[in-house]
Parts: C-alpha cells; structure tokens; sequence
C-alpha cells in the first residue's frame, strides 16, 4: 500500500471545528503504513460516543475505497494542550516518520500488540533518566502492571548495577530470557556489552540490539514495556520512532536551566518524530531538612519551562532523598524507593498519571 495513497485519502475528511483537513491539524497522526495494514490515531473533540462512532466509519470508508481491508484506529481524547497547538497552528504534521513498506514491526510493537511502550529520555546524562526508569516500572508493577524494562542506554547502561542483576544474562535454548527483579522483567544493553568495550563501538551495535530485543527475547505478557534511552537526541530515537511508532515519550530533567534547556531539543525530537509526549518529569528538584524547609539546590522551575516550551504537562517533581534500604532486606535496592516513602509515593503518583494517559 502506497503512504501517498493513503494520505490523500485521509486529506478528504475536513474538521468542521477549523475547517482544516484531519491530517494538517493533527487530528489525526501517527499514521503507519505497511502491507497489510494502515493504523493511526484519532483525536477527537468530544467525548461523545456518536463522534467516535461517525469518524470511524468515515476513516474505515475512505481507506476502504482505496483497498485498505484491515484499519486499526486509536482513539483518544485531545487534551488541551494539543487542542491549544492546534488552534495555534503550532502542531506541523512532519513528512516520513513511517516505516518503509517492506518493514514489518516486531510483533511485540506491531499496532495490534497489547503492550504499551513508553520511553524515558533526557537531554543530557545524569539527571536521573535511569533512576526515573526503574522506579516508574516498579510503582506500574505495585499498581498491578506487567512491566518490560529495556535498558537502551548504551553508552552508560546502569539499570543491571542499579538492580544488582550485573551478571545474568539468562539464556533458554535458543531464546533470551529477561531477568525478573523487583516482578519487573529486564533486558540490558549492558548484559551484552562489556563496560570496557569503548564507548565509540557501542553506537553501531544498538540497532542491532533493538532489533533483537523487540524480536528474539522471550518477553513474558506484558502491559508496559518501559525503555530508558540513551541521553540527547542522537539516531536512537529515530530508531525507536522506526520500530516502535506507537510509543510514547516521558522527558527528564532537573530543575537547572541547562539540564532543561538541553532537554527542550529531546522533546523536540519527539515531536518531529510524532512521538507523544505524555509529560516532563522534573528529578532533584529540592532537599527537603529535617524541619521541612525545602531547599532548591538546582534552581528552580526548569521542569515547568520545559513542559511549558514542549506544550505538555509536568508531572512529578521528585525531591533528593536516597532509598532508605537496608542492606540486610532482601528487597534491598539502592535506588528503588519503597512505597511508604516520600518518593515512593511521588511514583506511585506518576504511574497512576501514566496509566490513565496511555489506558484511557
Ligand atoms: N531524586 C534523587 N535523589 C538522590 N539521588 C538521585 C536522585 N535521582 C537520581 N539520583 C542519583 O543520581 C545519579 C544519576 O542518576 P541516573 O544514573 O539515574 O541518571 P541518568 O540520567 O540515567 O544518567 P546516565 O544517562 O549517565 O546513565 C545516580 O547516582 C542516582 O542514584
């Protein structure tokens, strides 16, 4: 099936609202294009069930009449946010986001799979990408989710220490199977790669690694498959956008202006590459005292500028506090926070933020 087909078909269904075609307003985006199938994302205005009903029908007709038989439509609400980017004009459908026709999607990231990907990203290392990583995917596995995690940062994967997983990589005849820590199932870059392999090799191997992550590991059923990225904006996220068009996008910053400056050109590439941005995660935001006095070590609002500049929400801010775990506690993390702690609970807050953006 030819994507130029397909978009001038879609380009005949007009919003009444703007008077603009679907596709230039946004409306409708993320539209996949292989052999057998078209999938995209409806937007809608209202939540009335006959809209969703009308457009449905209006879309599947109109691929219809071109010989697409098989059309999988999401549906969601828009937000204000993205009503506001298009009112704005702000929201630029961009050109060829799309896998090629002859590539087919693992099967895990194919539009039918059940399983939802969210990346976590930065602009720059050491703002707590993998920190928010790990303790996102436990609050999803305390709040009753089967969790994937996919550590992808492979310049400086540091999930498998963080986890205390360093050196299992489980193999089971011919597959690889995830290693299960904490109930959430992971696969690292760094089970694959030796930390003194140099840093230049590594780039070149993660495609390859995605590949067989997405279609050779043995993964368990899965609600949510979480995907800590490398740091800035480089090929991966292209790469991600390529095998996974559906998967939506958390962006990392502390509250410094560099950190959120940096971070603004990550969620930039998220835009470009049509990927959703559920919201910014601001980590590090402050030290909070004995007495409760806050103390913002890192300048303050860096999390907001950035939600503000991308046009999407900020969702936690996650004070400085280390895990108070005790060595001798078989649960024992350095870096998840349990769930009766402050920023246990400012996670648990997070994945229920998640949950009603990528379930409803
Ligand atoms: N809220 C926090 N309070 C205290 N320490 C934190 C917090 N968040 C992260 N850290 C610590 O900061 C360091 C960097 O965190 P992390 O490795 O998660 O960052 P990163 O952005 O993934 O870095 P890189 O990309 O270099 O891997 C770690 O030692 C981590 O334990």
């Amino acid at each position: 099936m030819q994507r130029e087909l397909v978009e001038k078909a879609l380009a005949e269904l007009i919003d009444d609202e703007s008077g603009r075609p679907f596709l230039d307003t946004g409306l409708i985006r993320d539209v996949m294009v292989n052999e057998r199938q078209v999938a995209l994302t409806l937007l809608l205005h209202s939540e009335e069930s006959g809209e969703e009903a009308l457009f449905r029908t209006k879309l599947t007709e109109k691929l219809n009449a071109i010989g697409v038989q098989d059309v999988h439509i999401r549906v969601k609400s828009i937000t204000k946010q993205e009503k506001d980017a298009i009112v704005s004009g702000a929201y630029a459908p961009k050109p060829a986001r799309i896998p090629s026709a002859k590539q087919e999607l693992a099967p895990i990231a194919s539009p039918d799979s059940s399983v939802k990907f969210l990346a976590v990203a930065s602009g720059k290392g050491g703002v707590g990408k993998s920190t928010v990583t790990v303790n996102l995917a436990s609050a999803l596995v305390r709040a009753g989710k089967r969790v994937g995690v996919i550590d992808a940062d492979i310049y400086g994967f540091s999930i498998p220490r963080m986890l205390g997983v360093e050196d299992v990589r489980q193999t089971d005849k011919n597959h690889i199977v995830p290693v299960e820590r904490y109930g959430m199932h992971i696969i690292s870059t760094g089970f694959f790669v030796s930390e003194h392999n140099p840093v230049i090799w590594r780039g070149p191997m993660l495609g390859k690694m995605l590949n067989t992550f997405l279609n050779e590991v043995k993964w368990p059923e899965l609600d949510y498959m979480i995907i800590d990225l490398p740091p800035g904006t480089g090929d991966v996220a292209l790469d991600i956008n390529r095998r996974i068009p559906q998967c939506a996008e958390i962006i990392v910053t502390t509250p410094h202006a560099t950190a959120s400056g940096v971070a603004t050109r990550a969620g930039a590439m998220a835009i470009q590459t049509e990927h959703r941005i559920l919201g910014v995660v601001e980590n590090m935001s402050y030290y909070e005292d004995e007495t409760g006095k806050k103390h913002y070590l890192f300048g303050r609002s860096g999390g907001k500028q950035l939600a503000e500049r991308l046009q999407t929400e900020l969702l936690a801010q996650i004070p400085i506090d280390t895990p108070p775990n005790d060595q001798d506690e078989p649960d024992f993390s350095t870096s998840i926070y349990k769930p009766e702690t402050t920023n246990g609970a400012i996670y648990a807050n997070l994945a229920q933020q998640v949950i009603k953006q990528l379930e409803a």
